[in-house]
C-alpha cells in the first residue's frame, strides 16, 4: 500500500530509511554505503547551492575544480593531520589488468590536494586574500553505520580554502561563513542550530579551531554536526610552505580557513520535520511547492474541472511559486493525496464541482492538515501567506522541541539523568581535554557515550553556585549529548 510501515517514534531507522526511499529521494545502491541522490533530493542541493553560492559571489569568492586524485606522498605530507583518518582515504590501484605504480588515492577532502597550488600561487601581498571555493564530491570510506544523507561513503559538498595576510581577516571569515550555514539551516530547512566553537578534542586536528553549527535530532535525543567553518591558523602554511612577502618585504606564513556544508543537511531535514506520512518539505527548498488535485464527481463539467486546475497552476507559477497539477486519470484523487503527501509537499490544491460553483479552491497544509476554502480571487495572496506560514510553523516547532529537549546540569547526577533521558546537556565546562576525556569514558554504556557538540557562542545565564567552579576559574557552558548518529 502507499502508507509507511514503520512510525517515526517507534522505529526511527526503520522510518527514516523507508521515507527517503518511498518519497522518492534515495534509491539504495549496490555498494554498500553509497545512495543514488534522485531528483526529489537533488532539487533540495540545487536551492541550497544557489542560496549559498550567490552569498560567496557577494564575498567575492570564486569557484574552481581541483582534481579528485591525491598522490600519496603530498596526503602524507602532515601526519597528526592524517593519522586518524588514514583508514578511511579510498585508493585506486590499478587501471585496467594493470596495477599502478603507485597508488592514487581519492579525495576525502582538498587540503592536501589544493595547498601545494596555494604555495606556488601566493608569493607577494598582491596575492591575497586567495578564497576559492568547488562544488565537488569526496570519498570517506566509513565503516559506521551508514545511513543515507547522514552518513555515506561518497557525499557532495562544498569546500572552501581561503589564505588571508591576517589573523583577523580569517577569524572574521570563519564566522560570516558560519552564518551563511545557520541560514541555510534555519531559512531554507527550517532547523533551528546553535553556533558554538568546538573543544580541542573535537575540532579538526589540523586546525587552530573549529566554529560548528549544531542541529538536533529529537528522536535519537542527539545532536548532530550540521557544517563547520574552521580557522586552520598557520598550521598548513607551514607543512606546505604558503609564504608571501608583506608590505616591509619580510617573509610571512598566510592564516587559513576552510569550511563546508555537505548532503547531510537534507538528511536533518528530514529527520526532524518528516512524520508519519512521510517527507514534510519546508517551502524554501521544496520543488513543488502547490500540487493541484482535480476532484472530478461523476461527469459533473469534468473539463470545466481540469481547465481549473491549470489555470490555478499558470497564475501560482506567473508569481513565482512553483505549483504543478497532477491530472493522471489513472490514479485517484485520494491515492494522489497520499502519494503527494509522502513526497512532502507543503501545500495542497483540491478543486471540485463545488469548488468550481462557488469560485474557490479547498488548500490543504502538509504540516498541520488544516484546511481551508479560500476564494479564487484570493488565491496567490493566500497561498503565499500559507506557504510562509508553513515555513514558520515548521521552524517554530521544530524550536520548541529543541529548547524541550534541552536541560542545564548543575551535578553529574544531574547531567546522567539528563542524558539518560535522551536530552542535550548544558553544562558547566573546564575545557580540559584530559577531563574530556574521562567524562567520555565514565558515560560510556550501550546508549553511546557522551561527546561535547560545542560552547555556544551565545552563553546562557551561569546559575550561581556551581559546584564544578571551584574545579577552575574558567568556565563555559557546553552543549553537550550522546556520540551524534
Ligand atoms: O571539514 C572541513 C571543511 C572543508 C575542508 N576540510 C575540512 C577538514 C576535513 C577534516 N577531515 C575529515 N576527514 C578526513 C578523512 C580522510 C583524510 C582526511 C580527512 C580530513 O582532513
Amino acid at each position: 500500500g502507499l502508507g509507511l510501515t514503520y512510525k517515526k517514534d517507534e522505529n526511527f531507522g526503520e522510518w527514516y530509511s523507508e521515507v527517503v526511499v518511498n518519497g522518492e529521494m534515495i534509491q539504495y545502491y549496490d555498494i554498500s554505503g553509497c545512495y543514488i541522490l534522485r531528483p526529489w533530493a537533488m532539487s533540495i542541493w540545487e536551492k541550497m547551492h544557489d542560496f549559498f553560492d550567490a552569498e560567496i559571489k557577494k564575498m567575492k569568492i570564486q569557484n574552481c575544480y581541483f582534481p579528485l586524485f591525491v598522490s600519496p606522498g603530498v596526503l602524507e605530507k602532515e601526519k597528526d593531520h592524517i593519522e586518524g583518518f588514514a583508514p578511511e582515504v579510498a585508493w585506486v590501484t590499478k587501471s585496467g589488468e594493470s596495477d599502478l605504480e603507485v597508488p592514487i588515492a581519492i579525495r576525502p577532502t582538498s587540503e592536501t590536494v589544493m595547498y601545494p597550488y596555494y604555495s606556488k600561487w601566493i608569493r607577494g601581498h598582491r596575492d591575497l586574500p586567495l578564497r576559492l571555493n568547488q562544488w565537488c564530491n569526496v570519498v570517506r570510506w566509513e565503516f559506521s553505520n551508514p545511513t543515507p544523507f547522514i552518513r555515506s561513503r561518497e557525499f557532495l559538498w562544498q569546500e572552501g580554502h581561503t589564505a588571508f595576510a591576517t589573523k583577523e581577516e580569517a577569524d572574521k571569515e570563519v564566522l560570516e561563513i558560519l552564518e551563511l550555514y545557520r541560514r541555510i539551516y534555519e531559512e531554507f530547512l527550517a532547523v533551528p542550530v546553535i553556533k558554538g566553537k568546538k573543544s580541542e578534542l573535537e575540532k579538526f586536528a589540523g586546525g587552530l579551531y573549529t566554529t560548528t553549527v549544531e542541529a538536533f535530532i529529537p528522536n535519537t535525543g542527539r545532536g548532530v554536526q550540521g557544517a563547520t567553518s574552521h580557522c586552520l591558523g598557520q598550521n598548513f602554511a607551514k607543512m606546505f610552505e604558503i609564504n608571501f612577502e608583506n608590505e616591509k618585504g619580510e617573509k610571512c606564513m598566510v592564516w587559513q580557513n576552510s569550511w563546508a556544508y555537505t548532503t547531510r543537511t537534507i538528511g536533518v531535514m528530514i529527520m526532524v520535520h518528516g512524520d508519519d506520512k512521510g517527507l514534510v518539505l519546508p517551502p524554501k527548498v521544496a520543488s513543488v511547492q502547490v500540487v493541484v488535485v482535480p476532484v472530478p464527481f461523476k461527469d459533473a463539467d469534468t473539463k470545466g474541472i481540469f481547465d481549473a486546475c491549470t489555470s490555478v497552476v499558470e497564475t501560482l507559477k506567473e508569481s513565482g511559486i512553483s505549483a504543478e497539477a497532477d491530472t493522471r486519470d489513472n490514479y485517484s484523487p485520494g491515492w494522489k493525496y497520499s502519494h503527494w503527501e509522502m513526497k512532502g509537499v507543503p501545500l495542497r490544491i483540491e478543486i471540485g464541482p463545488r469548488d468550481l460553483a462557488n469560485k474557490q479552491v479547498r488548500i490543504v497544509r502538509r504540516d498541520n492538515s488544516a484546511k481551508t476554502d479560500i476564494p479564487i480571487d484570493d488565491l496567490v495572496v493566500k497561498v503565499r501567506e500559507t506557504l510562509d506560514a508553513i515555513q514558520q510553523n515548521l521552524f517554530d516547532a521544530a524550536k520548541q522541541k529543541k529548547e524541550a529537549c534541552m536541560t542545564v546540569a548543575k551535578t553529574w547526577e544531574e547531567f546522567m539523568d539528563a542524558l539518560n533521558q535522551k536530552k542535550l546537556i548544558l553544562a558547566p565546562w573546564c575545557d580540559e581535554e584530559d577531563v574530556e576525556k574521562s567524562v567520555k569514558e565514565r558515560t560510556r554504556g550501550e546508549m553511546g557515550a557522551v561527546k561535547t557538540l560545542c560552547s555556544p557562542f551565545d552563553q546562557p545565564e551561569m546559575p550561581e553556585g556551581l559546584f564544578f567552579r571551584h574545579l577552575t576559574l574558567l568556565y563555559i557552558k557546553l552543549l553537550l549529548s550522546r556520540h551524534n548518529i
